[in-house]
């Protein structure tokens, strides 16, 4: 068997929700559990046998992807290129430009990942269960279980409980539809691409401007092609109750970091710190660089990222934080629910705190929420503390529930502010 991954990265308008730490590198590139976001998903696709080659939709400008792309196929030894789209064309547009280049080499299947996804995917199963349907499936949908209340931030499905074909598809309904959700993960067959094609015929006709124009080209996967599929019995859904998450805002990346780190116990244990004489003390699941330096006395953990030739001096406290490369934190500071950016500098005996996003632990099936930054009455919720790169925190303040901006030097403490 011969298959193809597609990786949706979308391009710079997106990821807005990520701001500062999308404002120097593309949001797909930002380090969580020590790897850019979307080398998760390569790696996801790599180890699956038959995938051979792993092409990366996006708008993004190919030079903000090129020491990535060349940096992975020089560690996982699989064809990987970037296929820049002139414009967004939509969850499905790109799929439809690229076709020469997905279908290349005539490939059985080609699975389709949201870059924004993160999770522990269960690939290998989805692709036994879609090869293994006794009637062929246009497109298989990777599902998983949301509240009722949270269902309608994503596409919704409803299955026959029977054979797994999609009866009804729904995105983000204004009222409830299934507690079935769509995790942004699919596998289409080539057949896909006669489905995609007479969309996009169909909207040709009604172009007059080159605005209109470009939004004809533009078909989204969800509404264009799942919506009409479902119910005509060639749309399947597989699944899974394993990790699954979104990552839609920076609050999202320290808990994605958390279940990489924990992924890794199965899947890559070499990659975590363990404890040693004359070595910090790890609590957990901890990720440092073997660049960085981090003093002996430092207490790191649970669920901790240090990036590139980052410096932790003495007595410093870190928990479920991700540190980036060439930063540095001074003697016993304390970091906790926070990312500080590149190249930034926390001075000594400072704190630094922000509040966690995750899931109600007491809602079975609860996903994170995509808390908006500011409230109904125009008040910063509470979030994690973010620092931008080149930013500097002075000694002996306390930073807690603050967004700082790049290039940034903080007189003195913040609570609950962004500090442009
Ligand atoms: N190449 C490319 N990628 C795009 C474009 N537009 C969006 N993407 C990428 O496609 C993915 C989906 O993005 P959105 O369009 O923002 O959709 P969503 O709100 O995340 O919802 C989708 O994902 C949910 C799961 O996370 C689903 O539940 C939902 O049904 C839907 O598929 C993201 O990784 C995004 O970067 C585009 O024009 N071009």
């Amino acid at each position: 068997m011969m298959l193809k991954a597609v990786i949706l990265i979308g391009g710079p308008q997106k990821g807005t929700r990520f701001r500062p730490l999308s404002l120097d590198l593309p949001k797909p590139l930002f380090p969580v559990a020590g790897l850019p976001m979307l080398q998760h998903h390569i790696e996801a696709c790599a180890a699956v046998p038959d995938i051979r080659e792993i092409l990366l939709l996006g708008y993004f400008p190919a030079q903000q992807l090129q020491q990535f792309v060349s940096d992975m196929i020089a560690e996982y030894k699989i064809r990987i290129r970037y296929l820049q789209e002139y414009h967004a064309l939509g969850t499905a547009g790109g799929i439809y430009h690229f076709r020469d280049q997905i279908s290349f080499g005539n490939p059985d299947a080609f699975f389709v990942l949201n870059g924004d996804v993160c999770g522990d995917f269960p690939l290998q199963q989805m692709l036994k269960f879609h090869t293994g349907l006794a009637t062929p499936s246009l497109i298989t949908i990777m599902g998983t279980e949301a509240t009722r209340q949270q269902s309608t931030m994503y596409g919704c499905i409803a299955e026959d409980k029977e054979t797994h074909q999609i009866l009804h598809y729904v995105e983000k309904p204004s009222t409830f539809v299934s507690t079935l959700i769509n995790c942004g993960v699919y596998i289409c067959s080539p057949g896909i691409f006669k489905t995609v094609k007479e969309i996009f015929n169909s909207r040709q006709d009604f172009q007059n401007s080159c605005d209109e124009r470009e939004a004809s080209e533009s078909i989204q996967l969800e509404q264009d092609i799942l919506m009409p599929i479902a119910g005509t019995g060639q749309a399947y859904v597989y699944t899974t109750d394993r990790w699954w998450s979104q990552i839609k805002t920076a609050g999202s990346a320290i808990y994605a970091n958390r279940h990489y780190l924990q992924l890794y116990l199965r899947t890559h244990p070499a990659r975590l710190t363990d404890n040693a004489p004359g070595k910090p003390k790890i609590i957990g699941d901890v990720y440092i660089h073997p660049s960085a330096t981090v003093d002996s006395s430092a207490v790191l953990g649970p669920n901790v990222s240090v990036g590139k030739n980052a410096v932790i001096g003495a007595g410093v406290r870190i928990r479920e934080s991700i540190v980036l490369g060439n930063s540095t934190i001074k003697e016993h500071s304390c970091v906790l629910y926070t990312v500080v950016g590149w190249n930034s500098t926390v001075g000594a005996w400072s704190r630094l705190e922000g509040t966690p996003c995750d899931p109600n632990p007491n809602k079975p099936f609860a996903k994170m929420d995509n808390v908006p930054l500011f409230n109904s009455e125009g008040k910063l919720n509470p979030s994690i503390t973010i620092l931008g790169c080149n930013v500097t925190v002075p000694a002996e303040v306390i930073v807690l529930n603050s967004i700082v901006l790049p290039y940034k030097d903080l007189p003195h403490s913040y609570k609950n502010e962004i500090i442009l």
